[in-house]
């Protein structure tokens, strides 16, 4: 059996990182939402018992056992017990170090095609276990929709219809400059803050009280949701995204914000706004090495139950 999954990419809303935990994750409150562009992984069952091939378009990015497809696998394999083999290949368009979570998604596409592949019916509870093992922001991608992701990120919940339609269908421009950020560099940032007394956690009552009151507003817009812990940090160290954020918002009226913990920033646009001049902007600020895309935020409104 040959199959194709669409393997999409994520921007944060809203990410209010609340506190560090004992195990050393963090714990956050996070609006996400899916967008219409992203990855495709191909997916077939080959002869040979127990392997795992991967090939990627990308030759930067690693297929060996680094790579979230492989460790998948190997999660789908433990836990199910299934010894045949696979063949992935990898359409890679979602830059790494991004913030938009390319390989969470990958590794997610991965668990869903091979319980079409090996034929294995597995519990809703047990791929959400199996995605929270693979990464932290991997059980997102397991809704087909805009989440609240809490906890670390295993804690996700379909956001509520009232706000979903707020969300769904957005035009967004995605831009990312030539560098990446590391995602643990960035929330090692937020722990160095605090041990020098910075107040760079976000208060965990507050930010649910104002989500809340978001979601109750049934005319406030998506803009009035965004916000983002790590765009101080970011921001501070990396310049050229706040001199990108002013260039944009000068020049276009349209004001950008970080996803994740970046590098790539995000806009959301009104019907008014004309993408391509947004994109000359970024182009004019960053270079042609720049990556940009339109796209929208996705999703079917489906429910999430675990
Ligand atoms: C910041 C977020 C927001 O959605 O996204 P990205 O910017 O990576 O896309 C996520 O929390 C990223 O999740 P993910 O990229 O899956 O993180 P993981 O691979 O599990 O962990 C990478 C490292 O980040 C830190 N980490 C991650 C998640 C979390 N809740 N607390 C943490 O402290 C840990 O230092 C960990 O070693
Ligand atoms: N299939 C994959 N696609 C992208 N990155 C992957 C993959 N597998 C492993 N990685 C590694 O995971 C790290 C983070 O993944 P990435 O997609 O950049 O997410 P984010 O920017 O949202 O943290 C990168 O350092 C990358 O090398």
């Amino acid at each position: 059996m040959q199959v194709s999954l669409f393997s999409p990419a994520k921007l944060n809303l809203s990410l209010a990182i609340t506190g560090r935990r004992a195990d050393g994750f963090h714990d956050l409150v996070s609006v996400v939402a899916p967008l219409t562009w992203g990855d495709t992984l191909h997916a077939e069952g080959t002869e040979t018992r127990g392997e795992t091939l991967l090939t990627c378009d990308d030759p930067a990015l690693a297929t060996d056992e680094t790579n979230l497809v492989r460790k998948a696998a190997g999660l789908f394999r433990a836990t199910t017990g299934w010894q045949g083999g696979v063949r992935f290949r990898l359409e890679k368009r979602i830059p790494t170090g991004a913030g938009l979570g390319g390989g969470s998604s990958n590794a997610v596409a991965a668990l869903r095609a091979l319980q079409r592949v090996s034929g294995c019916v597995v519990a809703p509870e047990t791929m959400l276990r199996m995605a929270a093992a693979a990464g932290s922001d991997c059980p997102l991608f397991l809704a087909d929709g805009p989440v609240i992701m809490r906890g670390r990120g295993e804690r996700v919940e379909a956001l509520p219809e009232s706000g979903a339609r707020r969300l769904v269908g957005r035009r967004v421009l995605v831009c990312k400059p030539a560098f990446g950020i590391a995602t643990a560099w960035a929330y090692g940032r937020l722990a160095d803050g605090v041990a020098r007394g910075v107040a760079a956690y976000a208060a965990g009552e507050k930010v649910e009280d104002g989500l809340q009151r978001w979601l109750q507003s049934e005319n406030a817009p998506a803009e009035a949701l965004l916000n983002n812990t790590f765009e101080q940090v970011a921001f501070a160290k990396f310049v050229a995204l706040p001199t990108l954020a002013a260039w944009v918002e000068a020049r276009c009226g349209v004001t950008l914000h970080l996803s994740g913990s970046g590098s790539a920033c995000f806009a959301l646009l009104g019907p008014e706004v004309d993408a391509t001049h947004v994109a000359v902007c970024v182009r004019e600020a960053w270079g042609a090495s720049a990556l940009v895309v339109e796209s929208a935020l996705a999703g079917n409104g489906a429910p999430v139950r675990f």
